[in-house]
């Protein structure tokens, strides 16, 4: 089989007595969607804070690329490709959509603010930015000020802001959230038009998006894994059902 581009291994993390991370073992196979699903309070925003660098587990290892990045910080990582989208937005209002994805590939090489303004003329990061707003369908919105953006159009310009930093796999945490029905079922196909092209770890309480995007799905109840398996296989098992799925009337 082929080797996973991330893995957690036996992940574990406390606060106090609440155990909220209970020696969490996944992996993210090339190119796969593999949603992590599970009832409020599950633990998985503090896990895709392990992974991104933010939270600091008690113990386990997380392997990435073949290399064991526990240690390192959340810059440290990004630089290596481990992209988290939509939690911590960077998208300055007064910006164009275009601009914004230019800073952001302006800070995946290195460079600063007090690089911009020598950057903002840099034909490489244009390009690089015109490619990533193509992939998500901006690009005629590209001379847009991104503050004036509909939500939808914002969620797919975060996404085309880290496509610029050429991620190796995207941390996706509750893309859908926030998105009224039709701009969420166009996110849904945007997201399903990048599957295959690079690996996602997908968070979402939507299911019509998890079913619709996961290759496989991994269940986290109480901070521990319940289940991993393909949709298939989540969506029969009787334990999951009960202490979960049996609350989604959508499933
Ligand atoms: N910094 C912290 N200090 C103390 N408790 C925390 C901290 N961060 C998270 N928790 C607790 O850990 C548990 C898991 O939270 P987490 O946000 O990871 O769950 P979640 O599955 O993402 O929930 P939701 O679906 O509601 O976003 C919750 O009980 C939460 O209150």
């Amino acid at each position: 089989m082929t080797e996973p581009i991330l893995r957690l291994e036996n992940l574990s993390k406390s606060y106090g007595a609440l155990t909220v991370t209970s020696d969490v073992s996944l992996d993210l196979r090339p190119g796969e969607v593999h949603a992590l699903i599970g009832p409020n309070g599950a633990g998985k925003t503090t896990l895709v804070g392990e992974i991104a660098g933010a939270v600091t587990p008690d113990a386990g290892r997380i392997l990435f690329a073949g290399r064991d990045v526990t240690q390192l910080n959340v810059s440290a990582r990004a630089r290596l490709g481990l992209g988290r989208v939509f939690q911590i937005s960077q998208v300055v209002g007064s910006f164009s959509a275009r601009d914004n994805v230019r800073l952001a590939a302006l800070a995946h090489r290195g460079g600063s603010w007090g690089l911009w303004r020598p950057a903002s003329s840099d034909a490489a990061l244009t390009a690089a930015a015109d490619a990533a707003l193509d992939r998500v369908g901006l690009s005629a919105r590209a001379d847009v000020a991104a503050g004036v953006l509909a939500h939808g159009e914002r969620r797919a310009l975060e996404l085309a802001m880290a496509l610029a930093q050429a991620p190796k796999v995207l941390l996706l945490d509750e893309p859908m959230a926030g998105t009224g029905r039709a701009e969420g079922a166009r996110l849904t196909e945007l997201l399903l038009s990048l599957k295959g092209t690079l690996p996602m770890l997908l968070v979402e309480h939507d299911m019509a998006t998890v079913f619709a995007l996961a290759d496989r799905i991994t269940v986290l109840i109480g901070g521990a894994v319940a289940i991993t398996g393909t949709p298939e296989a989540v969506r029969a098992d009787p334990q999951v059902r009960r202490a979960y799925l049996g609350e989604e009337d959508a499933v």
